[in-house]
C-alpha cells in the first residue's frame, strides 16, 4: 500500500517513522519547508524510545505536490486550522479508490473533509500516540499509544477494519471504534484538560495531576462536554472519562508537553483552542448549555496568544 502522511509535523512524522520501520511505502508531505528541506537531505532523525534513529523516507513540499502517482491511503495530520488548504492542496494525488484518514484532534472536521473528499473515502479517528519537533526534521518519541477509527460513508466498516489491521501491523496499535463520535468526544475530554491547561500553567501533564486542584478542575471541564454531547445524543461516561483523562499522569506519558503546549509556548504558534475547548463554547451557546470553563479558557489561551504574539 502507498501511503502519504499529510501534515508531517511531529505525530505525522513518527507515524511515517514507525510505518516505514513497519516495511510501508510511506512519503511525507508538508509546508514547513526547513523542515522537509532537513529530511531530504539528513533524513527524519529522530530520539525514538531514547535511541537515535535516522529514516530515509520520500517528502514532498505541499505547494508542490502537483499530480503525482495516487496514493492508496492519506494520513492528514496538520492542525485543525490548517486541514482545509492541506486537502486542497494534494487534490491532485487523491485518486477514486484513495483513502483519507484524519486523526487530529478536535471536533468539526468531517464538514471540512467533505468538502474534498467523497464520503466513501473518508475514515476519521483519534489517537492516544505522543510526539515532539525539536528542530526541522527532528523529532522526540516515547511512550507507547493506540489509535481508534471509523469509516464515515455507509457500509465502509469492512474497509475501516482492515485499516486498523494495516496501521496495527507496523506496531500502531489501532483498533476499529463502531461510535467514533463517542471517541472523538473522549479523547476532546482529553485535549480540553491536558493541551489548554498545561500550555496556560507552563507545565507537562504529569506536573499538572500532581496540583491538589486538577482533579476538580478536570471533572468540572468534562463534565461541561458531557453535557454538550449530551444534547447531540452522545451519552459520555463521564467516571470513564475523568480516568482516561488522569491516566495521561501515568509515568510513561507524564513528560509529555502536549500539542498545543508545544504551539504556543515552545513556537508561539495559534493553538486548535478553537476546535477543542472554544467548539463546546460554541456548542453550548447554541444548545443554551453553560460551559463557563471552556469559556474562560478559550478567552484565557487566545490572551495569551496575543501576548506572546503567536502567529
Ligand atoms: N503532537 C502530539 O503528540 C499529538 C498531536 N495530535 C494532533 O495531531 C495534529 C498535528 O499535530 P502536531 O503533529 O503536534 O503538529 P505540529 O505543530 O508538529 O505540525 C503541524 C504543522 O505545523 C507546521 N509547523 C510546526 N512547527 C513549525 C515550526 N516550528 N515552524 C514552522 N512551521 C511549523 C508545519 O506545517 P506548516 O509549515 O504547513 O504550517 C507542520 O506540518 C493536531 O491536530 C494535533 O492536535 C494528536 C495526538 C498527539
Ligand atoms: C493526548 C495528547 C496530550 C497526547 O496524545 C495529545 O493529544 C496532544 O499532545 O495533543
Amino acid at each position: 500500500m502507498k501511503v502519504a502522511i499529510a501534515g508531517a509535523g511531529a505525530i505525522g512524522s513518527r507515524f511515517g517513522l514507525m510505518l516505514s520501520q513497519g516495511g510501508v511505502d510511506v512519503t511525507l508531505i508538508d509546508g514547513w519547508k526547513e523542515h522537509i528541506n532537513a529530511i531530504r537531505e539528513n533524513g527524519l532523525q529522530a530520539n525514538y524510545n531514547g535511541k537515535d534513529v535516522t529514516v530515509k523516507l520520500p517528502v514532498m513540499l505541499q505547494a508542490e505536490v502537483g499530480r503525482a502517482e495516487k496514493f492508496d491511503l492519506v494520513v492528514v495530520f496538520t492542525k485543525s486550522m490548517q486541514l482545509a488548504q492541506m486537502l486542497h492542496d494534494i487534490q491532485g494525488v487523491l485518486g477514486e479508490q484513495t483513502k483519507v484518514l484524519c486523526l487530529l484532534n478536535g471536533l468539526g472536521h468531517v464538514e471540512t473533509l467533505e468538502k474534498y473528499v467523497q464520503r466513501d473515502n473518508i475514515f476519521l479517528g483519534n489517537t492516544m500516540w505522543t510526539a515532539g519537533l525539536t528542530g526541522p526534521g527532528k523529532v522526540k518519541l516515547f511512550g507507547s499509544g493506540s489509535v481508534e477509527l471509523e469509516n464515515v460513508g455507509d457500509g465502509k466498516q469492512d474497509d475501516a477494519k482492515q485499516l486498523a489491521e494495516f496501521l496495527s501491523a507496523s506496531g500502531l496499535n489501532a483498533s476499529y471504534s463502531d461510535n467514533i463520535l463517542y471517541s472523538i468526544y473522549r479523547k476532546a475530554c482529553v485535549n480540553g484538560t491536558m493541551n489548554c491547561l498545561t500550555t496556560l500553567l507552563d507545565c507537562n501533564m504529569g506536573q499538572f495531576g500532581a496540583t491538589s486542584t486538577a482533579h476538580q478542575i478536570v471533572v468540572t471541564i468534562v463534565k461541561e462536554f458531557a453535557a454538550v454531547a449530551k444534547v447531540e445524543k452522545i451519552d459520555l461516561d463521564v467516571d470513564e472519562l475523568i480516568a482516561h483523562v488522569e491516566s495521561c499522569y501515568d509515568p510513561s506519558i507524564s513528560g509529555h508537553y502536549p500539542s498545543m503546549y508545544q504551539d504556543l509556548i515552545q513556537n508561539k504558534r495559534k493553538t486548535e483552542i478553537d476546535y477543542i475547548n472554544g467548539a463546546i463554547s460554541r456548542k453550548g451557546r447554541k444548545y443554551g448549555v453553560p460551559t463557563p470553563y471552556c469559556d474562560l479558557i478559550t478567552e484565557m489561551i487566545h490572551a495569551k496568544e496575543e501576548l506572546l504574539g503567536a502567529k
